[in-house]
């Protein structure tokens, strides 16, 4: 499904966080997210998601505006793993998990075996079968988010929102998440710190200061000088020794 935005501005207590922004993600495309600390990356994958009114401009998932869907269907189409998410409820890990199922679920249709397969083959992809059932509140900040990712994909949406999925992650984990989402076949925005990690997307989205400064193939945006720019740092474009790019970062300015 493809998600466009157009012209969105969103401003929040007086304080405009995005400026303008127009860009489009192809149906399976794989859109990273990067920008430095505070640029807006955060404000518009909660856009994205319809959880911020754009002050002007709009959002479309597959060119209907995001507002007009109701608030079913859009958590049927798109889910979104945010990067501090917690819950204070005493839930077991399964039954977080299971709340992805829930905008599938109505009166006429009620918990199915489908849905326990749908949550065994999340859980699994994000390697939390074994602790299914602790409480959510004993398990690790690493633990937590797989949990989160693993409620996203129990979710089944066309569009999957990920803010700094590999936070908090050990590298181990950080590499199979990512080769997780580079598998999956929907829609996908990721927003990354780590900018190697980043130029396996498709394309890159580079904000800074709420505006969308380029956007285009990671080799495109992620260039000396825009690192120099937007980052403050100064980097050496390479190539690793499997003839992969990479970026060596080398000092603060
Ligand atoms: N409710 C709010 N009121 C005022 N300012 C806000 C609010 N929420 C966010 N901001 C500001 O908006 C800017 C963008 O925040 P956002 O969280 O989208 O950035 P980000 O790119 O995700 O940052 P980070 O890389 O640090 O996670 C920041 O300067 C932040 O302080």
């Amino acid at each position: 499904m493809s998600l466009s935005v157009h012209a969105l501005s969103v401003r929040v207590h007086r304080a405009q966080l995005l400026h303008d922004i127009t860009l489009e993600v192809a149906p399976g495309e794989c859109l990273g997210l990067i920008g430095p600390n505070g640029s807006g990356k955060s404000t518009l994958m909660r856009s994205l998601a319809g959880l911020l009114r754009p002050r002007a401009g709009e959002v479309r998932l597959q060119g209907q505006p995001l507002a007009r869907l109701s608030a079913r269907t859009r958590a049927q189409r798109i889910a979104l793993v945010e990067q501090q998410a917690d819950t204070t409820d005493r839930l077991r890990v399964r039954e977080a998990v299971e709340l992805g199922r829930t905008p599938y679920l109505s009166p006429l249709r009620g918990w199915s075996p489908q849905d326990d397969a749908r949550v065994d083959r999340a859980l699994a992809a994000v390697e939390m079968t074994a602790l299914a059932d602790r409480l959510w509140h004993t398990l690790s900040g690493g633990e937590q988010q797989r949990v989160h990712i693993a409620r996203a994909l129990a979710q089944d949406p066309e569009v999957l929102l990920l803010d700094e999925p590999t936070n908090h992650l050990d590298i181990r984990h950080q590499l199979a998440l990512l080769a997780l989402v580079r598998e999956l076949r929907i829609t996908r925005v990721i927003a990354l710190h780590d900018l190697n990690q980043a130029l396996g997307c498709d394309r890159l989205a580079l904000l800074d200061g709420g505006r969308l400064r380029a956007i285009g193939r990671p080799e495109e945006v992620l260039t000396e000088a825009a690192l120099r720019r937007h980052f403050g740092v100064g980097a050496i474009r390479t190539t690793d020794p499997s003839g992969q790019p990479a970026l060596h970062f080398t000092h603060a300015l």
